[in-house]
């Protein structure tokens, strides 16, 4: 399946972090997300309900991530791609995790994963 649908650049705010200090805040992740959908369907059909919907996509990596409050940006990718493609049926996805300012002297850090078959 080449067929994407994408997230770019969601911030979510929760709790993330190794340290004790990183418990008794919040901070903001960044997620970027590709996922394998056959988008021939919802473009013959021009019904949402065809389409892996990104809205809703994007409203679950919120809930999902503030309920997790992971300690490690692995973690938090691992559950994340798991719960995605169980409730959406997501045969393949790639996800990267960014966590702003985690290192003041880069550009950005945090992870790549993907899951599944293409
Ligand atoms: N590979 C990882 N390394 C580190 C993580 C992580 O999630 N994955 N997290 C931290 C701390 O929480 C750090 O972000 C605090 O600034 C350190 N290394």
């Amino acid at each position: 399946m080449a067929d994407i649908v994408f997230i770019e650049g969601l911030v979510v705010e929760t709790v993330v972090g190794v340290y004790d200090w990183e418990r008794q805040v919040t901070q903001n992740l960044v997620i970027d997300l590709e996922m394998a959908w056959d988008n021939s369907v919802p473009g013959r059909t021009d019904e949402v309900a065809d389409a892996l919907d990104y809205a809703a996509v994007s409203a679950r990596v919120e809930t999902c991530l503030q309920a997790l409050r992971p300690q490690l940006l692995e973690h938090g990718a691992e559950e994340l791609a798991r719960v995605l493609q169980d409730e959406f049926g997501i045969a393949w996805l790639r996800l990267a995790m960014r966590k702003p300012g985690a290192v003041p002297a880069a550009t950005a850090v945090g992870v790549r994963i993907e899951r599944g078959v293409r």
